[in-house]
């Protein structure tokens, strides 16, 4: 079977399909996520680097720690409550030779932050990448209907978290390490029915780009990435079914992506393979142009 046939398998299979929790369970889901590129060989790239991905349990952060065990790093993986999504992709990682920790903490509270970074600094006495992911989103049709509660929790979840990790982190990174944030193809398009989330995507990139210029004298680069549609927790636990099952059609390659598509792009941003880039944005979205 072709690359391109696989991921169109999925698709197709992809129907009436929710879940009733956020964060969503990948081992609930039905067909999977493919999480990993078993054509995809390490070189090395982040040779006993030690990476910390929020949100690393499951969907795009699960592929990414996967390609980063693949290239040599040693993991912890942040997540909220998905237990078995975090102790599955810990077994995946170590399968490749990684040391991998999981730890459950909430983004939203800055010592729970100031904790994961301390962990990790005890369990390997160093840290050089730190991967942004962890977030939500509430599809809200009517803004009216958008709650005080809602809007805080996004904000909370998808911006202040990674304020926090990032102010966490700094003071352990050193010249050549890389910060990574997640951002998403709404902040540059919008939504209508993600108006907050895609703020909060909005205030990200700017994140990216103002801590980028702040941290650039000391050598560490802060880039991001900016999916489109990706087939993820993310999706069945909080779109409808009909959503789920277009989710991705109307984009140029007329599919979702899959998570093991991005990995790559967090390996380049955190490997030494963009040594000349910070305060980017990588457009991983099935061919959607961004301009600005
Ligand atoms: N799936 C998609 O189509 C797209 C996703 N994204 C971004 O990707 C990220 C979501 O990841 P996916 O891989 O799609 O789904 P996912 O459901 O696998 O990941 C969400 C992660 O966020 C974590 N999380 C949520 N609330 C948390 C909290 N309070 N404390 C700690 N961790 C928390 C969960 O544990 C989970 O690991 C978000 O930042 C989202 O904006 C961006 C564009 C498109
Ligand atoms: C969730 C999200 O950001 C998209 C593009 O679907």
């Amino acid at each position: 079977m072709t690359e391109k046939n696989k991921y169109e398998r999925v698709d197709e299979a992809v129907e009436g399909y929710t879940q009733d929790r956020q964060p969503g369970i990948e081992e609930d889901m039905d067909p999977k996520p493919i999480f990993e590129d078993e054509n995809y060989r390490g070189s090395g790239k982040l040779q006993d680097k030690v990476a910390i991905i929020t949100g690393g349990d499951s969907g795009i952060g699960r592929a990414v720690a996967i390609a980063y065990a693949k290239e040599g790093a040693n993991i912890v993986i942040g997540y909220l409550d998905e237990h078995d999504d975090a102790k599955k992709t810990k077994e995946i990682a170590e399968s490749y030779g990684a040391k991998c920790e999981i730890y459950a903490f909430d983004v939203k509270q800055k010592e729970e932050c100031e904790k994961l970074v301390k962990f990790t600094i005890d369990n390997f006495g160093k840290l050089n990448v730190l991967v942004n992911h962890a977030g939500v989103q509430y599809p809200t049709d009517e803004f009216l209907d958008i709650t005080e509660a809602q809007i805080r929790e996004t904000f909370e979840t998808n911006i202040y978290g990674f304020i926090f990790m990032a102010q966490a982190a700094v003071p352990h990174l050193n010249k050549g390490d890389a910060i990574i944030n997640t951002t998403s193809v709404t902040a540059y398009r919008g939504s209508p029915e993600l108006i907050e989330y895609s703020a909060t995507n909005g205030a990200i990139t700017s994140f990216t780009r103002s801590l980028s210029g702040n941290l650039a004298e000391k050598g560490i680069r802060v880039n991001g990435v900016a999916p489109g549609p990706i087939y993820t927790p993310l999706i069945p636990a909080t779109f409808s079914a009909e959503k789920v099952e277009k989710h991705g059609g109307s984009t140029p390659m007329g599919r979702r992506g899959q998570p093991s598509e991005l990995a790559p792009s967090y390996v380049m941003l955190a490997s030494n393979d963009s040594s000349y880039m910070t305060g980017q944005v990588l457009h991983v979205n099935g061919g959607d142009f961004i301009t600005t």
